[in-house]
């Protein structure tokens, strides 16, 4: 693509989201992006295709012209990489068939490089803290408090994780600080919550960052998907992973989430209006203990009731009863029973996800509308109200006097 990189990099957000990644389609005679659902691509040269071959196993550099065979690359999923690397203010990207598959690309990346240790900070998403407690990939991980950082890096250390907001807390990390504590071992910052309308993490120093496309990259429930954006140096290691791994991300994937794209900016903004609107009315609701709303704002919101909250999930008509987050429409869920059910009790609890939390997605719906469900979702109120605080982060003292009542 013929992009200018200096008016690119000059670009708001709201016009990267739109334009990103279809830079030639208007010389191509074309609107909307072709979809490119070839597995292989037919050459009559073996020798040239030997030595492309040859070429990517060595640096792991997106190949010129058509990619041999899908596992190397997809034009269609290209586009989305481009889109969301300017998004996200990176080199590039490089895209997976899920949130999951691209963080285990980053481990095996690290690992391939004899280091296995990974600290990490608590909560991260179920199925990431899983993949690094049990260590599937042969990791060893070490659990830290940001400020604990610094002083679990060891000489093997890989890489530290965090998310922020993290899933399903909210709570938030000091980036810029913690890529100090860093060093030079990688950063990587989960930014699927925020998104980079929110939230650039490359600007305050981390190497890579992570996002379940499925969420608000896609944004409407129909695709799996996920990335990491990083500099080009870190991305032909990923392509190599991907390629010897197989963890591609389909071409209509692909296309659905630059499709996504386009309308990020406009659907995060509006969600976290609303977000924060029912964040704000739940913090002064009786029949709430707690409300975490992170300070960078963003659709989800995360609440305790006193209420049994199975039954509040069961009452709910209008708000979706399901995992996943960034669709359209509102989804709630208990992320003791779901999101983060693989994780050890104890551990889900000590990193502050109560067996009380409810942990919502905030959509386009009418905010009005949507409080009307909630309000009748959490139902009765409570004939002996119990001291609250606002929103702020979970209360250990306070939880462990509801859970012995
Ligand atoms: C399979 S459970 C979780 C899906 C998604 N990562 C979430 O947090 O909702």
């Amino acid at each position: 693509m013929d992009a200018d990189t200096t008016t690119v990099d000059a670009r708001a957000v709201d016009t990267l989201a739109v334009h990103a990644g279809r830079e030639d389609l208007a010389g191509l005679g074309l609107h909307a992006p072709p979809i490119d659902l070839s597995t292989t691509y037919p050459s009559y040269d073996s020798r040239g295709e030997a030595a492309r071959i040859d070429a990517f196993a060595a640096t792991g550099e997106a190949p010129e012209g058509p990619p041999v065979y899908g596992r190397l690359g997809n034009p269609t999923v290209a586009r989305f990489e481009t889109a969301l690397a300017q998004l996200e203010g990176t080199e590039s990207a490089v895209a997976f068939a899920s949130g999951m598959a691209a963080l285990s690309a980053v481990l095996l990346a690290q690992h391939a490089t004899g280091r296995r240790h990974v600290v990490a900070v608590r909560p991260l998403y179920g199925c990431s803290d899983h993949l690094l407690t049990a260590g599937l990939l042969g990791t060893e991980v070490t659990w830290a408090d940001p400020e604990g950082v610094a002083d679990a890096l060891r000489p093997d250390t890989a890489l530290v994780m965090v998310e922020s907001p993290a899933n399903p807390t909210l709570a938030e990390v000091d980036l810029a600080a913690l890529a100090e504590a860093c060093g030079t071992v990688p950063l990587l910052v989960d930014n699927t919550f925020a998104t980079p309308v929110l939230q650039r993490p490359v600007e305050s120093g981390a190497r890579l960052v992570l996002h379940s496309a499925t969420k608000y990259l896609g944004g409407h429930g129909d695709v799996l998907g996920g990335v990491v954006a990083c500099d080009e140096a870190f991305a032909r290691r990923l392509r190599q992973i991907r390629f010897a791994t197989g963890g591609v991300l389909h071409p209509l994937a692909g296309y659905l989430l630059l499709r996504g794209l386009a309308t990020l900016p406009v659907r995060v903004r509006a969600a976290s209006t609303t977000a924060a609107g029912l964040a704000a009315r739940l913090a002064e609701d009786p029949r709430v203990l707690r409300v975490h709303y992170p300070k960078v704002g963003g659709a989800m919101v995360a609440f305790e009731t006193l209420a049994d909250p199975h039954e509040v999930i069961a009452r709910v008509r209008l708000i979706t009863p399901a995992v996943s987050l960034g669709s359209v429409d509102t989804l709630i869920q208990h992320p003791a029973s779901i999101s983060h059910r693989i994780v050890p009790e104890d551990d889900r609890t000590s990193s502050g996800v109560s067996d009380r939390l409810l942990r919502m997605s905030v959509g386009l719906e009418d905010a009005e509308d949507l409080w009307r469900d909630l309000d009748q979702a959490l139902g009765e109120s409570l004939a002996t109200p119990v001291p609250r605080p606002r929103v702020q982060a979970l209360d250990a003292d306070l939880e462990a006097q509801l859970t012995d009542a």
